[in-house]
């Protein structure tokens, strides 16, 4: 009786004739309104619930994460990925002592492989010095800059597991990250099952799939270091909002990965079995009414305190929170900031007057991305 509500589950169906799994999010979004912050609906005869906004984020993720940090281990994509259980990985192994300790090399072996250092840095400076070639060879005309940036952060990848870099024209590299594109979009689509042969290549592509989820970070604290004067801090911390609103306002990877509880357990008032898949549904934490001052529209002052500082308010969960949270998100920050600083001083990006308005409906599928699109490329006059 205390179960989370839901909208009327078909028999056999379930829900899934009611939601539309080309673009879930909208639907998702319906169901929010309808039905409160958390909700469950049906995949088959299979519960999940939806969790909803920051209040019950925190105590899916944090102040119960332990209840709740399982991951389903009896989906197709554990079987297409051959998760087996003396080794899971990281991202879909269950919680447990294993995965504790996979998490825990994993971490290890970024720091030993520089992340948070100087070398790391060198590593995406340099990758950034070829995205900068591709662009002056295109300044003054158009290009679809989808491939390059995918390139350049699968090189960077790239970089830290084989300590070599790839031509942009590298008929691996042109394989992996097509395969990765593909598969991406297949995934999450309703024609996902009969494309279940695409993931058994997917797991040894896991890695390209890091460098094009991260869309490029940064360590504010390596270039604090290098900055004295307080004028240019201040720049940083401006530079620093507009990345980070740029990744509210993307929301690149909307609904997680999902979790499962370990044991029977309550959330906001709901009884939830042991066994049940969890949606952080995170998205609808980076635009909720109250948490933030322009919830709905691209401004960094969302990340601007009064004295115009830099701030990160609690609802900014692009890498969830607790001890599932994201491994990676150093590099992820790291690449963003350095790709993002680097090429803004170089180049003016232009959106096309030809093409029309830009259409910012996004593509759903693993990650959240943009349609394809052409852009204009200008040096600029001041570098
Ligand atoms: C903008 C870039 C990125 C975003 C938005 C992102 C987001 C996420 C999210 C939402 C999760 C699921 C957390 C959960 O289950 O609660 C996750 C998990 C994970 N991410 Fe990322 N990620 C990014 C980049 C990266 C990078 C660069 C790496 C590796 C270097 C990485 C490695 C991982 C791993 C290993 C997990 C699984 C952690 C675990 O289950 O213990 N991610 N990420």
């Amino acid at each position: 009786e205390k179960f989370p509500p839901g909208p009327r589950v078909i028999p056999i169906f379930g829900n899934v004739l009611q939601l539309n799994l080309k673009s879930p999010i909208k639907d998702l979004e319906r169901l929010t309104k309808k039905y409160g912050k958390v909700y469950s609906i049906f995949f088959g005869s299979r519960p999940l619930v939806v969790v909803n906004g920051l209040e019950a984020f925190k105590e899916t993720l944090v102040s119960k994460a332990f209840d709740f940090c399982g991951k389903p281990q009896d989906i197709m994509f554990n079987y297409a990925f051959q998760v087996q259980a003396h080794a899971p990985g990281v991202v879909l192994a269950d919680y447990s002592p294993i995965w504790k300790e996979q998490r825990r090399f994993s971490l290890m072996t970024l720091r030993n492989f520089g992340l948070g250092k100087q070398s790391m840095e060198q590593r995406i400076l340099a990758e950034i010095s070829h995205v900068t070639k591709v662009l002056e060879e295109n300044a003054g005309g158009t290009m679809d800059p989808h491939l390059l940036f995918h390139n350049a952060a699968s090189c960077i990848i790239c970089q830290v597991l084989f300590g070599k870099h790839f031509e942009y024209e590298d008929e691996f590299l042109k394989f992996s990250v097509e395969l990765f594109h593909v598969t991406s979009k297949i995934l999450n689509g309703p024609w996902g099952i009969l494309f279940i042969i695409f993931f058994l290549f997917f797991w040894s592509w896991c890695l390209f799939m890091i460098g094009i989820l991260c869309c490029f970070y940064c360590d504010k604290v390596i270039f604090f270091f290098n900055c004295k004067n307080v004028i240019f801090t201040f720049y940083v911390q401006i530079y620093d909002a507009v990345i980070h609103e740029s990744q509210r306002v993307a929301n690149t990877v909307p609904l997680s990965v999902f979790h499962e509880t370990s044991k029977d357990t309550e959330l906001m008032g709901y009884f939830i079995p042991k066994g049940t898949m969890i949606i952080p549904n995170l998205g609808t934490a980076l635009n909720e009414d109250g948490q933030w001052k322009f919830p709905h529209e691209f401004n960094p002052e969302n990340f601007l305190n009064d004295k115009g500082e830099f701030f990160k308010p609690d609802a900014f969960l692009p890498f969830s929170a607790g001890p599932r949270m994201c491994l990676g998100e150093g590099l992820a920050r790291m690449e963003l900031f350095l790709i993002m600083t680097t090429l803004l001083r170089k180049f003016d990006f232009i959106w096309p007057e030809e093409d029309g308005k830009p259409d910012f409906t996004p593509v759903y599928g693993v990650t959240l991305t943009p349609k394809p699109y052409r852009m204009k490329i200008q040096l600029r006059a001041t570098q």
